[in-house]
Formats: C-alpha cells, sequence, structure tokens
C-alpha cells in the first residue's frame, strides 16, 4: 500500500520530469478553455461597475471600476490571441497562472484602499485565489500549480503585512469586521491546502493521461497520440509553408520470429527494435506505435532528408541484433519503411497514411528490408 511519503516522492520525480509531447498537447487545450473562461469571467465582471452605480456609488467609484475591468477584458483578449497559437509559447501556462492570482491581489488591494480590513476579510474575492490555483489543473503541469499557489501565498502575505505596517491601530471595519493574525494565518494555510490538493489532482491526471496515450509494451505513444497529435503537426507545417515527412515503418516477417522463438521473446524482440530506434531520434521527431509491429515517424524534413534519416535507423536496427537469450545466437531484425511528405504527396494525414502505406507495401515487395520515398522504388 502506497504510503504518504510515496505519493510525495512520485510527485518530487514527477517534477523533475519534462512533460511529454502529449501531456503538452493536453495541457495547451487547457489553457485554451481557461482563456476563453477569463474572457467570459471578465466580461461579467463589467456588471459590477453598473450595479455599483445603480446601488449608489459614486461616479469616480464607478469610473474606476470600469476602467479595471476594461483593462481586465483586454488583457483576457489577449491571453486568448496567445492561447490560440497552441504551445507556441511555452511560459504562457505559467504566466497566465500567475496573472489570475495577482488580479485577485489587485482587487483585494484596491479594496483595501477605503478599508483595509475589506482587503484582508473579503471572503467574496479571496475565495477567487482557491479558483485560480484551482485552475491551473487544466494546464496538467505540476510546476504550474506550485507556482501559482505560491505566487498567491506569498502576494497574500505581503498584502497583510503591508495593510498591518501601514495601519497604526488594529485594523477593524463595521462590515469586515477585525483583521486578526490567526484569521489570515488560516488563510494561508487554506492556501497551502489548496495547492497540494490540486497539486495531487494534477498528478494524477497526468499519470492517467500518459497511460491513455501510451503503449504499455514499448512506452511509446499509442495511436490515440497519431489522431490526436499529428494533425495538428502537419497543419502547422502547412500554414508556416515547411515540409514535413511521415514515415510508416514496420518490422520485417515478426510472424517468423513469434512463431520461432516464441511470443514472450517476441515482445522482448519489439522492444529491442522500439529502443535502439528511440536512441537514435531527437525529441522532435516522434515515433508512434500504430499497430502489432507498425510505427510511424514523424519528421520535419522534405522527403530527401527524411529518407536518410529513415534509412540511417533502418542500417542501425540491422546491425544491433536481437539476443533472445544468453545461450542463443543474435537474431538480426529488419525493417521496412514507406514515406510520404506534405505537401508534395497530401496535405492531411489520412492522405499522408495512405500515400505512406502505398510505399511501404512496395518496400516489402521489393524483398523488405528498405525504405522507399518515391513511387518508382
Ligand atoms: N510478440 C508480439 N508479436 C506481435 C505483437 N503485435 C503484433 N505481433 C505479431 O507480429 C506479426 C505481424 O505479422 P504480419 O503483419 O503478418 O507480417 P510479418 O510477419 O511481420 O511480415 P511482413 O510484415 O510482411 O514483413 C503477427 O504474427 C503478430 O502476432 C506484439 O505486441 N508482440
Amino acid at each position: 500500500m502506497s504510503t504518504l511519503r510515496d505519493t510525495f516522492d512520485d510527485l518530487a520525480a514527477a517534477l523533475r520530469e519534462r512533460p511529454d509531447e502529449i501531456l503538452l498537447e493536453v495541457g495547451a487545450g487547457g489553457e485554451l478553455l481557461v482563456a476563453r473562461l477569463r474572457l467570459l469571467v471578465a466580461a461579467l465582471l463589467l456588471l459590477l461597475p453598473l450595479t455599483n452605480l445603480l446601488g449608489g456609488g459614486t461616479a469616480w467609484e464607478t469610473g474606476a471600476g470600469l476602467a479595471g475591468t476594461l483593462t481586465v477584458l483586454a488583457l483576457s483578449r489577449a491571453w486568448l490571441t496567445l492561447a490560440q497559437r497552441k504551445r507556441r509559447h511555452r511560459w504562457l501556462p505559467t504566466v497566465s497562472s500567475v496573472f489570475d492570482v495577482s488580479v485577485v491581489t489587485l482587487v483585494l488591494l484596491l479594496l483595501g484602499v477605503d478599508d483595509p480590513a475589506a482587503a484582508l476579510n473579503s471572503v467574496v474575492v479571496w475565495c477567487c485565489y482557491p479558483l485560480a490555483i484551482f485552475a491551473t489543473a487544466l494546464r496538467h503541469d505540476l510546476r504550474v500549480t506550485l507556482v501559482a499557489g505560491g505566487a498567491a501565498m506569498a502576494q497574500f502575505a505581503l498584502l497583510w503585512l503591508g495593510f498591518v505596517l501601514a495601519a497604526d491601530a488594529p485594523l477593524v471595519s463595521a462590515a469586515y469586521g477585525t483583521v486578526s493574525a490567526s484569521s489570515q494565518l488560516q488563510r494561508e494555510v487554506l492556501l497551502v491546502a489548496v495547492t497540494l490538493v490540486t497539486a495531487i489532482v494534477v498528478f494524477r491526471a497526468q499519470r492517467l493521461t500518459q497511460l491513455s496515450g501510451t503503449d504499455g509494451l514499448t512506452g511509446l505513444p499509442n495511436r490515440s497520440y497519431l489522431t490526436h497529435r499529428v494533425p495538428g503537426l502537419v497543419a502547422e507545417a502547412r500554414i508556416e509553408g515547411q515540409t514535413m515527412s511521415l514515415a510508416l515503418i514496420d518490422l520485417d516477417s515478426f510472424r517468423l520470429i513469434n512463431a520461432e522463438l516464441g511470443h514472450l521473446a517476441g515482445d522482448r524482440a519489439l522492444r529491442h527494435a522500439v529502443k535502439v530506434l528511440r536512441m537514435e531520434l531527437g525529441r522532435e521527431e516522434p515515433m508512434i506505435r500504430v499497430g502489432g509491429e507498425e510505427f510511424v515517424l514523424v519528421l520535419r524534413l522534405p522527403i530527401g532528408a527524411a529518407w536518410e534519416r529513415v534509412e540511417a535507423l533502418r542500417r542501425k536496427l540491422e546491425s544491433q541484433p536481437f539476443l533472445p537469450d544468453p545461450d542463443e545466437a543474435p537474431r538480426r531484425l529488419t525493417l521496412s519503411a514507406g514515406l510520404s511528405s506534405c505537401p508534395q504527396d497530401a496535405n492531411d494525414l489520412s492522405g499522408l497514411m495512405k500515400r505512406a502505406d502505398q510505399r511501404l507495401r512496395v518496400a516489402k515487395a521489393l524483398g523488405r528490408n528498405r525504405v522507399v520515398a518515391r513511387d518508382d522504388g
């Protein structure tokens, strides 16, 4: 049974991990969702100066409230524009989360100008801190949650310190009561608790996302990555006028490996092949397991350079035989691959897959252990 200490150890390990492609993609979708929600909330905030005016507030108060909410609305629109350029800005989730927390602090600060007890004892505005921290869960990144939680704790503590030091008497107000050290500390403790709970929710969601998008045998992204992420990569390349290539790779005569060595050794052979290929690939070259012994490789290269890349992988695998058991003879593994490129062959994933599959069949028909990138073989 895992203990609390194991959970913290797992959290610490997750903090050191670089988020994988699937998590970055899910996080970018979450950022976009938060940006849309933020814009909606900012638009609703415009009602506040109006209700203030109808409730008998002064023109100055209404004007200041209107200026503040219009500024938040404009900034929220800017965040949305940035979030729509999915994953272009790696810093966006962290900075926008700190922005959300800082808006809460700013509103508390404005409340405190007239009545410092309102800034420190207001429940409604303070509750927006936990909301902002909880919204970081949609970014699927532990670091973002911890930074936002830390920012909320630090900013609220500074606010408290600032108002208490500036006052020459205990802070009391008719509407908000007395400011006491214990109630402020309780709020800090609650912020710690919300940050911790959110961090654990993020951690579990990260694990689930990784499991659902990862192939259990090889640890590679699975078909769901192909259907969810690769169309976006193809579209990005098209918009930016770049060429990208897709390789459909199939291990040769794998049925024989299973028949001769057994299914378990076949599994190990598969893992060996993936390990050899992965060692040669960079972070920007995702390899996806799309079927039993079939993989897709996405390369941001024109077809000629992609052919050279996959040809080098083919030679590497051929040169590193699989050792079924220490006392058994090494077994040579080979691959065949068909390549296609965007925009020359097709402009979408299904077109690229179709073309690459046709060329893969040609590679198999020509005797296997080869890479085909053109229709004339
Ligand atoms: N051990 C093991 N075998 C698998 C796995 N997935 C698929 N296979 C086997 O891979 C083999 C694929 O066979 P085929 O697609 O017919 O082709 P092949 O024998 O590889 O021959 P070519 O593709 O024509 O070179 C089948 O025997 C599958 O059972 C797996 O996860 N583990």
